[in-house]
C-alpha cells in the first residue's frame, strides 16, 4: 500500500476548518499532520511534513499563506475567498519558479455547486437577459461570494463569445445598492440571512420564459468530496487551477 498524502489544514478552526479537519481524519489516503489557526507559525506545516495544505482561512491573508506554501515546496488547495486576477497573476507566476508544486484554487467545492456554474455558462448564450442571486449565513464577511463571482464571471465570458451585447435594463432610478453588483456586466444580488449556510440561484430570462437554475448547500460537508478531491490531485498537477471544473472535466 502507498504511504498517505500528509495534510495541513489552515484556518482549523473555523466553520470549514473544522469540517476539514474531519474530513481528513476520516478519509483513505490521507493522514492530517497540523492543524493551524490565526497567529500559528507556518513553519509548522513543513515541520510536519505536509505534502498538501488546506487552506480555509480569511481574504486578508490566504494569498500571503500560499507564497509561504510554495516557497516551502508544500502543494496547497485553497477554499477561501478574496482572489482576483491579480492575486491568481502572483501565484501562477510564483509557480513558474517552483516546478511541481500544485495550487488548486476553487471558490465553491461543492459538485452541485460546480456543476450549477457550467450549467449556466453552457446556457448563458441563449437568454437575453442573465442575474445571479447568492444567499448566505450572516457571519460571511465577504459579498458577493466567490461563486457567485466566479459564476458571473463564467456567464459574461459566454455572452461575449457568444457576440451577445450587454444585459438589458431600462433603470435610470434607484437607490445605491438596489441593483446588486456589476461583475464584468452580470448583476449579482447577496442576501445574508440566519439559518442559511450557502445558496445561489442563476436567472436566465428571455421574452415569455425563464431558466433558474439553483444550488443549495445545507451542510458544509457537501464541500468535502471535492476538497479530498483537490488534495488526492494537487500532488500530480504542478502549477494553478483555479476553479474545480478542471478536476472534474467540465468545460471550463
Ligand atoms: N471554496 C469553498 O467551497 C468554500 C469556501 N469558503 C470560504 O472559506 C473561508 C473560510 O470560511 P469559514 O470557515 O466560514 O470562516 P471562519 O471565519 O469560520 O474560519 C476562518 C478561520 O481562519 C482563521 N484564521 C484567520 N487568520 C488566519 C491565519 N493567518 N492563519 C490560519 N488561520 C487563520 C480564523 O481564526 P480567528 O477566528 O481566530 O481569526 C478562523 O478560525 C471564507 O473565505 C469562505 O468564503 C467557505 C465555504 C466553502
Ligand atoms: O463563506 C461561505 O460560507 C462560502 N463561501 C464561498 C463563497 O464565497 O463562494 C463558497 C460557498 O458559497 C460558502
Amino acid at each position: 500500500m502507498s504511504e498517505p498524502i500528509r495534510v495541513a489544514v489552515l484556518g482549523a478552526s473555523g466553520r470549514m476548518g473544522t469540517t476539514t479537519v474531519r474530513a481528513v481524519q476520516e478519509a483513505d489516503g490521507l493522514e492530517l499532520v497540523a492543524a493551524l489557526d490565526a497567529g500559528d507559525d507556518l513553519r509548522s506545516v513543513t515541520d510536519a511534513g505536509a505534502q498538501v495544505a488546506v487552506d480555509f482561512t480569511v481574504p486578508s491573508v490566504t494569498e500571503q499563506n500560499v507564497h509561504v506554501l510554495v516557497d516551502a515546496g508544500v502543494h496547497a488547495v485553497v477554499g477561501t475567498t478574496g482572489w482576483d486576477d491579480a492575486s491568481l497573476g502572483r501565484v501562477h507566476d510564483h509557480l513558474l519558479r517552483a516546478p511541481g508544486v500544485g495550487v488548486v484554487v476553487a471558490p465553491n467545492f461543492a459538485l452541485g455547486a460546480v456543476l450549477a456554474m457550467s450549467f449556466a455558462r453552457q446556457a448563458a448564450r441563449w437568454f437575453e437577459s442573465a442575474e445571479v442571486v447568492e444567499l448566505h449565513h450572516p457571519d460571511k464577511v465577504d459579498a458577493p461570494s466567490g461563486t457567485a463571482r466566479h459564476t458571473a464571471q463564467g456567464i459574461a465570458a459566454a455572452r461575449a463569445a457568444a457576440g451577445l451585447g450587454a444585459v438589458p435594463d431600462a433603470t435610470t432610478q434607484t437607490l445605491d445598492g438596489a441593483r446588486g453588483a456589476d461583475v464584468d456586466g452580470v448583476r449579482v444580488h447577496a442576501v445574508r440571512l440566519r439559518g442559511l449556510v450557502a445558496h445561489e440561484e442563476i436567472l436566465l430570462g428571455n421574452t415569455g420564459e425563464m431558466l433558474t437554475i439553483r444550488h443549495d448547500s445545507f451542510d458544509r460537508v457537501s464541500f468535502m468530496p471535492g476538497v479530498l478531491l483537490a488534495v488526492r490531485r494537487v500532488v500530480d498537477r504542478p502549477g494553478l487551477t483555479v476553479g474545480l471544473e478542471h478536476l472534474l472535466g467540465l468545460p471550463a
